[in-house]
């Protein structure tokens, strides 16, 4: 499988050295017993040599340090593949096609990767690794050292290994669907989970926790039952597995004392043998078992893994955006079936302000999300600076937009690493930011000043400082083309017209882009477009719109506040 390549390949000296030493341990083994039996002969014989107890005791000494040094490349190795493998998950939100994503629920997806990482390394650290270090090199070497003893006993070891792994393939088919279940089960359970995380006031006040707390419960009562199932149904495989070491046993104990050719140390060195041949098929049904179950969580990560990339962001023309010219050309755009647009046509000149505005659903997010090349159109052409967007590589088109939505991260870190990230900037320019979205007070107010350990692990903002945070790091970006998506929703209308006055004098210079529900946050805008399902119903400055257009006028009386302006004005 390509992606355990994918991880294995950056540890590959510690990968060979941990599988020798896996190798080096079950010699060591091997050899403890064969000198052991030759002690107990000794003994017998009153011919014990000096030569036989310095080996055993150095075997002892050795098998000893080997275990504990290769305590280091095994925690290594299992937390690392774990790790990779969720990163790697996360290396794929950074490419993936974004409608993709969107069908992706956040929830079950969380889920779907701990589950799927947790597997791989079961996988490739609990299988396949074991197999190649400890289950293959253990059977081998019991076979050869129980051979060298009698041969007939070895060939009744071999014939015992069919019995168990016919037993094996009955009970897998069953597992499966346990395992299925199990699941789905405990990905619905993370999605009422994440859920219930971040919707706590809607939940609670609208009294929905009763409900989701009602099917949560469903979902762990079927994981609990289904978990207790799976482990009796291993538990009794191994009672038989358990039964059937003891009857080959007293086989052999029998066929030994009736023959009277065998030693004591030979017998006793022949049962601890056969522990340590059966020990690891044992070991090995679990494992393959297990590996079979984790094949179906690892099936539903790697479901993700295989998910379509966004081809503009690895390849396309690399393009330098100067201008910052935008133009629809007949965009055509459905999701899946259902027409959002039909010939959309635009221009939004450099250095200008656009804004959208019209009722919910009427398209505004899908035109920004086009802008921003995560969206492909169906039909027509998006043009940046007279080029084709579909034809950019997006990497390089990223270095010249920004996108500020109106969920705005704040990360942990201090403010100052808020706004200018790793960027090094005078002090007094990012507190005259500050002040200028409107933060100064809130700045100052602070027990460390910039300093101050927000997000997180520090100071909570509310849902209008963050937006105020967010706008400040404009500041300190050069890109050609903003995109401001309802970045200041949360805003009080003071707060909103004294930030906005301030951002639009810093931005005259950049194609700047407004979605917002609010007009009045777009009345300074050069060009006000009014989207009605999907269509321009009609496009100029506000004042204008609000003489010609009928639509628009009924947008801003809509609003209870503008409705009161609108008495007045
Ligand atoms: N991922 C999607 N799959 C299917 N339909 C979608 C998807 N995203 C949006 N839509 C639909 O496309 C239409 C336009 O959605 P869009 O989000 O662009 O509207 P909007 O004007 O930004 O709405 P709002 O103001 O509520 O954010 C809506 O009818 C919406 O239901």
């Amino acid at each position: 499988m390509n992606v355990f390549y994918e991880v294995i390949k950056k540890k590959k000296s510690l990968i060979v050295l941990y599988i020798l030493t896996g190798i080096v341990i079950s010699m060591l083994s091997a050899l403890s017993i064969h000198y052991f039996q030759r002690l107990l002969d000794g003994f017998g014989a009153h011919a014990l040599s000096v030569s036989t107890i310095v080996i055993y005791s150095l075997i002892m000494v050795a098998s000893c340090a080997v275990n504990y040094l290769d305590n280091q490349p095994d925690t290594k190795i299992q937390n690392f593949i774990y790790l990779d493998l969720k990163l790697l998950a996360l290396k794929k939100m950074s490419t993936i096609n974004y409608l993709d994503y969107q069908k992706l629920g956040m929830g079950k997806l969380v889920q779907q990767i701990e589950n799927g990482a947790a597997a791989g390394k079961n996988i490739l650290y609990g299988f396949y690794f074991n197999l190649v270090r400890d289950i293959i090199p253990n059977v081998i070497l019991s076979l050869v050292f129980i051979g060298m003893i009698d041969l007939r006993i070895m060939m009744l070891v071999i014939a015992g290994y069919v019995i168990v792994f016919f037993v094996t393939n009955l009970i897998l088919k069953y597992l499966y669907k346990i395992k299925k279940s199990i699941l789905i089960h405990e990905e619905l359970l993370n999605k009422y989970l994440v859920r219930g995380l971040m919707e706590l006031v809607v939940f609670r006040v609208n009294k929905r926790f009763g409900e989701e707390l009602r099917k949560s419960e469903n979902a762990s009562e079927e994981i609990t039952d289904a978990k207790t199932k799976m482990v009796m149904i291993h538990e009794l495989f191994f009672t038989v597995f358990a039964l059937l070491v003891i009857l080959i046993k007293i086989i052999v104990i029998i066929y030994s004392f009736i023959s009277s050719n065998l030693s004591v140390g030979e017998i006793v060195a022949l049962i601890a043998f056969l522990d340590k041949a059966y020990q690891p098929i044992a070991v090995f049904n679990v494992l393959y078992v297990q590996y079979k179950l984790d094949k179906v969580a690892f099936e539903r990560y790697m479901d993700i893994l295989q998910l379509p990339d966004d081809k503009n962001l690895g390849s396309g023309e690399s393009c330098a955006v100067i201008e910052g010219d935008i133009r629809f050309a007949e965009v055509d755009f459905s999701y899946e079936g259902n027409e959002i647009f039909k010939g959309l046509s635009f221009h939004i000149p450099p250095k200008s302000t656009a804004a959208f505005v019209g009722e919910s659903g009427s398209g505004k997010s899908t035109i920004i999300k086009q802008i921003a090349g995560l969206i492909k159109p169906d039909g027509g052409r998006i043009g940046i600076d007279g080029k084709d967007l579909s034809k950019m590589n997006l990497q390089s088109y990223y270095d010249y937009i920004s996108y500020t939505s109106q969920e705005s991260p704040v990360f942990d870190g201090t403010l100052k690493e808020n706004i200018v990230f790793d960027s090094i900037v005078p002090e007094q320019d990012i507190i005259n930011v500050l002040e200028r979205v409107g933060l100064k007070e809130f700045y100052e107010n602070l027990p460390k000043g910039l300093d101050t350990q927000i997000g997180e692990r520090g100071v909570m903002m509310s849902g209008g400082e963050r937006q105020r945070l967010a706008l400040a790091r404009l500041y300190f970006q050069k890109a050609r083309i903003v995109i401001l998506d309802e970045a200041t929703s949360a805003m009080d209308n003071l707060t909103e017209e004294y930030v906005m006055e301030n951002l639009m004098e810093f931005l005259k210079d950049r194609t700047t882009i407004i979605v917002a529900h609010r007009l009045n946050t777009v009345r300074n805008a050069d060009n006000i477009y009014v989207l009605k399902h999907g269509e321009i119903a009609a496009n100029g400055r506000f004042e204008d719109l609000l003489q010609n257009s009928s639509y628009f006028k009924e947008l801003w009386n809509a609003n209870s506040h503008n409705t009161v302006a609108a008495m007045y004005s």
